[in-house]
């Protein structure tokens, strides 16, 4: 017995588990006649071996969802701490296919009858019949089976996208899927343009993980970062004694690519002397390190990106038309996150719960009010600004659930800061206007995100005709009906 919580060590009745029953009671006696019961029932057709865990309180069956599979839980009502009712509704939160049996006396029938508004499958009388329980254990497994077998379907069936580390729902993000799986078949340049913070880096990545080399070297090169002086030696190599320091020939990143692929970030930060070296190394496949004469032959994939629209900069003359049209073979526009709203709560879940399980605390969620209130944000920094407010509302809020109070503080700077200085200097009418335009764009956003694009939903949940949303979200947000 555990001391601190009184639950049982698990009893095995058979052995090798492919099937377990959780059974949830504090009191030993019942709980043998529990027991007794379902080693009596025939299981059999469960599918196999039978694993029946123990656990003397609501808390302790929770800590084991945790950490093992549980297929079915059979729970008293009266519980120290939390109750059986309790406990249901928690499973229903984790799990709302796992099916949860009531074992409860004839006198508290009303209670069990409450705990199948909350989700439990069915309950049984004390004291417990080993024909009785089995029939209805044989019932919920099948039931639940049938749940699974659906929620598979449904998902198999649901607009939500994954590709490497990227989630998305958008006509957009499926756009970009599309791409980075054509870009994977070849080797060709690839050019991927967008705002900071919209997974640039991670499309490059993505691609390359796809494509047949993803077991070569990714190697990235940030060409804002390199000081100019020495972003030749980085890119090419240099030899012993190219300049002062070079105490041994070092090959460059490009060179340490070879068979995979370089993914040269922000390109449009590259001085104008390496665009010409670049375009050189990308059409002749050799680089010549620095100081050296012997040319090395190079096998190698580029993807650049850049958060600079690098056709105005070609225009301006800062930019080599000739590197362009190499780079830009295979090109991806990544639209920025406050235009494809519907992406919002599906990449907040998703890094809510990658950080949440790192940072112990895999059961938060967010409810509606939190998504409404991210979904309404324009996010300038992108995703990237989506995850770093995610990482801070895992630290700042308590429970389990996240509102949208707890988010509103983090969003609240640049926004209220723009208001304020913005509505003061303004006629009435002007200010007005300024409002409403704001409320309604904030409002259009939260509508469709929370309806993932789907704009009939959207238009229904907002109380107004489909055409009149499609006509508002032309003005408001400039996107078209899709
Ligand atoms: N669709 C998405 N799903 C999940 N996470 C995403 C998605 N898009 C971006 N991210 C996350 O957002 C963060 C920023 O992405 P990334 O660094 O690739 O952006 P970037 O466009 O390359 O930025 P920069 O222009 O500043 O280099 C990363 O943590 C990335 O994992």
């Amino acid at each position: 017995m555990n001391q601190e919580t009184g639950d049982r060590p698990s009893s095995s009745v058979r052995a090798a588990p492919p099937f377990t029953i959780l059974v949830v009671d504090d009191n030993p006696g019942d709980t043998e006649l529990i027991l007794h019961a379902l080693e009596e029932a025939d299981l059999k057709a469960v599918g196999g071996e039978l694993q029946i865990e123990v656990r003397a309180t609501a808390e302790g069956a929770l800590k084991a969802l945790e950490t093992q599979p549980i297929d079915l839980i059979l729970t008293d009502l009266v519980l120290p701490g939390m109750d059986g009712l309790d406990l249901v509704s928690r499973v229903q939160e984790i799990d709302r296919n796992l099916p949860v049996l009531l074992v409860t006396r004839l006198n508290a029938v009303d209670q069990a009858v409450e705990a199948m508004k909350r989700g439990a499958y069915d309950y049984v009388i004390k004291p417990v019949n080993a024909d009785d329980l089995g029939m209805r254990v044989h019932r919920a497994i099948r039931f639940s089976e049938i749940l699974r077998h659906n929620s598979a379907f449904e998902r198999r069936f649901s607009r939500e996208m994954q590709i490497g580390q990227l989630v998305g729902v958008s006509a957009a993000f499926q756009a970009i899927m599309n791409r980075v799986k054509e870009a994977a078949q070849v080797r060709s340049t690839v050019l991927i343009q967008g705002e900071t913070g919209t997974g640039k880096g991670r499309i490059a990545k993505a691609i390359h993980e796809a494509g047949r080399e993803r077991d070569k070297p990714f190697q990235v090169i940030d060409c804002a970062t390199f000081p100019e002086g020495m972003m030749e030696s980085e890119l090419f190599g240099h030899v012993r004694g190219a300049f002062t320091g070079a105490i041994a020939d070092k090959p460059g990143l490009i060179e340490l690519a070879h068979g995979g692929t370089v993914f040269l970030d922000e390109i449009g930060e590259l001085p104008p002397a390496l665009q010409a070296k670049l375009l050189r190394v990308l059409e002749d496949n050799e680089v010549r390190p620095v100081g050296g004469t012997r040319i090395k032959r190079v096998d190698m994939r580029v993807i650049a990106a850049t958060n600079q629209d690098l056709a105005e900069k070609v225009r301006a003359g800062s930019f080599r038309k000739d590197l362009y049209y190499r780079l830009a073979v295979i090109t991806i526009d990544v639209p920025p996150l406050r235009s494809r709203v519907e992406d919002i709560p599906v990449i907040a879940r998703h890094l809510l719960s990658q950080y949440g399980r790192e940072m112990g605390r895999g059961r938060t969620s967010f409810d509606l009010s939190a998504l409404a209130e991210l979904a309404s944000y324009a996010w300038p920094g992108n995703v990237r600004e989506l995850r770093n407010v995610i990482e801070r509302v895992l630290m700042l809020a308590k429970g389990e659930q996240i509102t949208g109070e707890t988010i509103r503080p983090l969003l609240q700077g640049s926004v209220k800061d723009s208001q304020t200085s913005s509505y003061c200097d303004l006629p009435y009418g002007e200010a007005k206007q300024r409002v409403v335009t704001e409320f309604t764009t904030q409002y259009l956003r939260a509508k469709l995100a929370l309806s993932g694009g789907v704009i009939t939903k959207a238009a229904e949940s907002s109380g107004i005709p489909r055409q009149h949303f499609a006509l508002l979200m032309k003005r408001f947000l400039g996107r078209a009906d899709t």
